[in-house]
């Protein structure tokens, strides 16, 4: 191998390598940054729905409040009315006292002392009349300010830190709740003093949504049936303290997937290095051997010929072809392989046709092939050797090697004179390839056995195998057909003028030995050399 070429892959190695163990590294501090936002997110709004309700529970509390007052037609401020105030004011979790309003002058209540609270101007007047007073000093608790609804002469005055008073599991969260109105946002209440009013703005009444602001994530909602939003503020530390706990988890598995990913790699390369000099080892060792299906004349059901099928011994088993030629052509060693079963029928041809002189043996090739002149040159030792003549030899590329490549049409042409007739193998399962394979020139058409097994069944027949044979038909072709199981199938395609098939109703694949017997025992009547 060239230092360049060892250099490059070496090279290529290392950027795969990194790519490998840095992939998942990159995926999985993704991950912990999408799930901390995610985490985040749930958790804020969670305090939002939870301070929504409250605040919606309030204000259910003061509209059934300035309800029941005003339906008692009780005598404004009598001590009857005063009793059903205090009675209303015990059964609300949310309402600190109600009393009478005139003039912005609290005249009455349900507050022990009964004395009169001025309140000034309504720092808000809602479209349904209700006057709002914010941050109100009460005599009784000068320090802490109260809210003060009014409606049709009732007051009802509410604590409006009640609704904020929900268990924060970090004190870097802020909240707010607000009455978002057309001359600006109205701080009710807040904890924390991150808070900007305006982030709330543009929000539509009856929606939520999260905004990145100034460093925060902000998760805001608006009530669909009053004048009141919840803000949630998390500062975006709290955000990369959450990314930096779940990368510390999520890191080490993207390390490990990189890791495992890397191994997985190395390994499979591995195994197809050994694969590659398992298969040149078999080649050398002569591991490989041919058994012959046979190929019958339907009419007659004489066996006239065989398709050559390799066959891998190896640690005393059999490998079948489908699970390694595909990989063999993958890797380009094919051609070793039919250099072999190229030389291995050339042992046994001779012996068969001393039985039967016009016995036709079918070599199955692969696109590899078709692009050697070498191949050329082992069929044309094959036709050198004693009594093998032209028609004792045919040779089965699949549709696909058609299609693959146009060049190969040299070698098939050249292997055409040398007057061996070529198949196309397994026809029909590459359908759509069949203006392209039009351009080659070939005798036989052979039918795969996807499609011989839908003879029997519904409309199958008359669907996908009578439009096959018309095909090979308009291109003039030989049609042997493949797979044929049953009785049913030989006669529906005799009776379709089919003239050859093969299948394990006549015989499954055999030795050479096995093959010269049975065509012994057959005696058939020797034939002359066809040319
Ligand atoms: N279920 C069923 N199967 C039947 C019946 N009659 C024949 N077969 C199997 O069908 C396959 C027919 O060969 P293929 O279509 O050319 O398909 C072949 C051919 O494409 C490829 N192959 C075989 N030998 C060679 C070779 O020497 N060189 C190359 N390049 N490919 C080969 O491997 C494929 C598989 O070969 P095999 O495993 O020997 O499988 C063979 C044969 O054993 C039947 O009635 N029922």
């Amino acid at each position: 191998m060239k230092p360049a070429s060892n250099t490059r892959k070496i090279a290529l190695a290392i950027v795969l390598c990194s790519v490998a163990l840095l992939l998942p590294i990159w995926a999985s501090l993704q991950l912990s940054w999408i799930q901390s936002e995610l985490n985040e997110r749930n958790d804020g709004f969670e305090y939002v729905h939870d301070i929504l309700r409250r605040a919606e529970e309030t204000a259910d509390q003061v509209s059934h409040a300035v309800e029941r007052i005003n339906s008692s037609h009780l005598p404004p401020c009598s001590e009857q009315e005063r009793d059903l105030m205090r009675d209303i004011d015990l059964e609300s979790d949310y309402t600190q006292a109600i009393g009478r309003i005139a003039n912005n002058i609290i005249i009455c209540s349900s507050l022990d002392n009964n004395e009169p609270i001025y309140l000034g101007k309504p720092d808000l007047v809602t479209e349904n009349g209700v006057g709002e007073y914010f941050h109100v000093l009460l005599t009784r608790n000068k320090q802490h300010p109260l809210n003060v609804f009014a409606k049709d002469g009732v007051a009802v005055i509410t604590d409006p830190d009640l609704p904020l008073d929900v268990s924060l599991n970090d004190n870097d969260i802020s909240l707010a709740l607000l009455v978002p109105s057309a001359n600006g946002q109205q701080v009710l209440a807040s904890r924390g003093n991150r808070i900007d009013p305006h982030w709330v703005r543009s929000l539509p009444k009856g929606e939520e949504r999260t905004y990145n602001k100034d460093g925060y994530m902000v998760m805001a909602a608006r009530s669909s049936r009053y004048d009141l939003a919840v803000l949630v503020a998390s500062p975006q530390e709290r955000i990369d303290r959450r990314v930096r706990h779940f990368a510390l988890l999520f890191v080490p598995i993207g390390v490990l997937c990189g890791v495992s990913l890397i191994w997985a790699t190395m390994y499979l390369a591995r195994l197809r290095s050994s694969f590659d000099n398992r298969l040149k080892a078999a080649v050398r060792r002569r591991e490989f051997y041919v058994e012959y299906q046979p190929v019958v004349d339907l009419k007659s059901r004489r066996w006239t010929g065989a398709e050559a099928l390799v066959r891998w011994r190896t640690d005393n088993t059999t490998v079948r072809p489908d699970h390694f030629i595909p990989l063999a052509e993958e890797r380009h060693l094919i051609h070793l392989i039919t250099e072999q079963v190229i030389s291995l029928i050339a042992e046994d041809l001779p012996r068969i046709l001393k039985i039967d002189p016009a016995f036709r043996v079918a070599i199955n090739l692969s696109p590899d092939d078709l692009r050697t002149q070498s191949t050329v040159e082992m069929l044309r030792s094959l036709l050198a050797l004693e009594g093998v003549c032209p028609g004792n030899l045919e040779v089965e590329a699949t549709e696909r090697a058609f299609v693959e490549d146009q060049k190969i049409s040299r070698v098939l042409e050249q292997i055409r004179s040398l007057g061996i007739q070529v198949a196309i193998d397994d026809f029909g399962i590459g359908y759509s390839s069949l203006s392209r394979i039009h351009s080659f020139r070939f005798d036989i058409l052979k039918i795969d056995k996807t499609f011989v097994d839908t003879i029997g069944t519904e409309g199958a027949a008359r669907g996908v195998m009578l439009p096959i044979i018309d095909i090979a038909r308009s291109l003039d072709l030989h049609i042997v057909a493949e797979g044929v199981e049953r009785e049913e199938q030989a006669r529906f395609l005799q009776a379709y003028g089919i003239e050859r098939a093969q299948g394990w109703l006549f015989s499954a694949p055999l030795s050479a030995a096995a093959l010269s017997k049975e065509l012994r025992e057959r005696s058939h009547e020797a034939v002359e050399c066809k040319e």
